[in-house]
């Protein structure tokens, strides 16, 4: 086994060494590399992570090299924009606020799409965009532009390849290093939730759409990065390199790194273009002919590589190198958070008032009131349809009541997104289990205290954010811990039992400090032990001033449990008092109970 510090370092020292020991057009192969690695980080972060396709990525990398192309060659800029003339790194500059603004617009526009739609719509702006690039006059048409000087770094001209080298690599290791960061904060874990966690993660305070558009912009940046780069390298530019094509064999490139690991980038673009450049020299003499031959050659590796290893090569290159792996240390010294003051117990936190819910013709909820108060257990029942998931869906705010209203704090529900009931300290598991299966237990529960840290993306990715980042990674231990299943902390979620993953949940809820906890179904799947210890753990909350309303089918779990039973059927409520005198209620007997014994 090595370690990962070993391994980078050797890396490190190949790279250094690199360019004063190969031949040019190596060093003109491994800046290819570097500049097409930097674009399928991008796309590994918004793709891979995000699960977002972007066909369109050639053409941010446009912008940033136009931009740079039309500062330092312009001979008259408009006065405005005077300043930035002349100088490649004013153009870096502006190039990546012009391109952050354009991505701004761009995702507001597309991000919303969902399905095939956004890939669609990223085929769209990236063919206007190249189209744009090859009509404007200013920017040289089909031509281009010329004599685009080479960049400076005190007052050292940069103006061959073996030198632009160590910048180019310089910016891919920087891009790669604040990536693998981000994705290791709380804004990653956000990121991450993105793909198949959304629903959740909305209801842990996340907001999806500014992670949306957070990861597309970073995307956008790092491609205009690339296009800086590759201006100065080439010294001119023309709409070509930025078509939709090369946009295709950017998402290419992530795809056969390993769309989904950082390092798989690099992995990505190395293969690509060292298979690219060797391609077209043996191809056209194997066929006797002239002509783009690799592009069949690519189309078929795609579909193999999509059948037999849709991780990308990278999980393969990681099985062949064994890298020992880094377990995220807890720093048990770390400051407690604070903690919201719970309401008196007894107090009403929850009311829901004559809440009738129809779908079309169908009565799910019929004039339903129930109360919760802090420091009780409400359960709420009824036999298959009676509209339990309704009730819960609108006390949650996930729906709204046809008519009636759902009050938490004295606050009405309806109206009010996930995040902001989340934020008010109602926090909620799923019947059907909802986990990101890839994170450790650790990382899911540590979703649920989002809202307790508000470190953003910069410090996360110059990990200025370590203090508030271990503060959140020792609520969510202090809550593993707390539901029994600290020997898992370290393991995928997706590994444990469904009755484990029940009990995540309940962690990850109450990493939120909730003074309300909304509990679907959380001993189905339990085991006799699991579920005395759930029990156990629902009393110590309910001691402890929290207020809980779960829904249950198991009768044996509810009644040895909770303070007050709600019992539902058609709709309607059919009883409602102390778990012995529901069990007793003739009604109740002949609704639900009675069936079950
Ligand atoms: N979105 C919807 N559109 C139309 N009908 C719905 C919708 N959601 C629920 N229903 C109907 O409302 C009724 C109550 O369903 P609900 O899922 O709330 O019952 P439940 O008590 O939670 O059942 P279960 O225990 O099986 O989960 C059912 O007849 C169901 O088909």
């Amino acid at each position: 086994m090595f370690s990962p510090r070993l391994i980078l370092g050797v890396f490190l020292a190949v790279l250094a060494v690199a360019p004063l020991v190969l031949s040019p057009f190596y060093v003109t192969l491994l800046n290819y590399i570097g500049l097409y690695a930097l674009v399928a980080l991008g796309l590994v972060l918004l793709t891979g992570v995000g699960g977002l396709t972007s066909f369109g990525q050639a053409a941010f990398v446009g912008l940033g090299a136009y931009t740079t192309a039309v500062l330092t060659t312009a001979t008259e800029l408009p006065g405005w924009l005077a300043w930035a003339g002349g100088s490649p790194w004013l153009a870096l500059v502006v190039g990546l606020v012009f391109t952050a603004v354009v991505a701004l617009v761009l995702g507001s526009l597309t991000l919303r799409l969902s399905g095939h739609y956004l890939p669609l719509g990223t085929i769209a702006w990236g063919i206007s965009l190249y189209f744009l690039f090859g009509t404007l006059d200013t920017l040289g048409g089909h031509t281009g532009l010329t004599g685009v000087p080479p960049i400076t770094v005190f007052g050292f001209e940069l103006d061959r390849g073996e030198e632009l080298f160590y910048l180019i690599w310089l910016f891919l290791l920087s891009a790669v290093f604040t990536t693998q960061n981000l994705l290791d904060s709380r804004e990653g874990r956000a990121i991450r939730a993105l793909k198949g966690g959304m629903v959740m993660a909305e209801a842990m305070g996340v907001n999806t759409a500014r992670s949306r558009m957070i990861i597309f912009v970073i995307a956008a940046l790092h491609a205009c990065a690339s296009g800086w780069l590759y201006a100065h390298l080439q010294r001119f530019v023309n709409p070509t390199p930025f078509g939709l094509h090369i946009g295709i064999e950017y998402l290419f490139m992530a795809v056969v790194g390993g769309a989904g690991q950082v390092w798989g980038a690099l992995v990505g673009a190395g293969v690509i273009t060292i298979a690219k450049q060797w391609l077209q020299d043996v191809l056209p003499r194997i066929f006797g002919q002239s002509g783009n031959f690799e592009v069949i050659f690519f189309g078929l590796m795609m579909v193999i590589v999509l059948q037999r290893a849709r991780d990308g090569l990278w999980p393969l290159l990681a099985r062949l190198v064994p890298v020992r792996a880094t377990r995220r240390e807890l720093d048990a010294a770390a400051e407690a958070l604070p903690r919201k003051p719970l309401p008196a117990k007894g107090e009403v936190i929850l009311e829901a008032k004559e809440v009738t819910r129809r779908f079309g013709g169908l009565v799910a909820n019929n004039n339903m009131s129930l109360s919760v108060r802090a420091g009780e257990i409400l359960a709420l029942i009824g036999p298959n349809g009676a509209g339990k998931s309704t009730m819960f869906n609108q006390i949650s705010g996930v729906d709204t009541p046809t008519s009636g209203e759902v009050l938490f704090l004295g606050r009405a529900v309806a109206g009010r997104d996930s995040r902001e009931i989340a934020r008010m300290g109602m926090s909620r598991t799923f019947q059907h289990v909802k986990l990101l299966p890839t994170m450790t237990v650790l990382e899911n529960v540590a979703i649920g205290a989002h809202l307790r840290g508000d470190k953003g993306v910069l410090s996360s990715a110059w990990r200025l954010d370590r203090n508030q980042e271990a503060r959140l990674l020792n609520e969510a231990a202090r809550q593993i811990e707390r539901v029994g299943l600290a020997e898992h902390m370290f393991d995928a979620a997706g590994s444990l039992a469904l009755g484990q993953q029940r009990i995540l949940e309940i962690a990850r809820a109450l990493a939120a400090d909730p003074c309300l906890l909304l509990l679907d179904e959380p001993a189905a799947g339990l085991r006799f032990k699991e579920k005395q210890a759930l029990a156990e753990l629902l009393r110590k909350l309910r001691g402890e001033g929290i207020g809980i309303l779960l829904v249950e089918h198991d009768m044996d779990f509810v009644m040895g449990l909770v303070n007050r039973v709600v019992v539902m059927e058609f709709g309607e409520k059919i009883a409602e008092g102390l778990p012995e005198d529901v069990q007793r209620n003739p009604a109740v007997l002949e609704a639900y109970l009675g069936g079950v014994e």
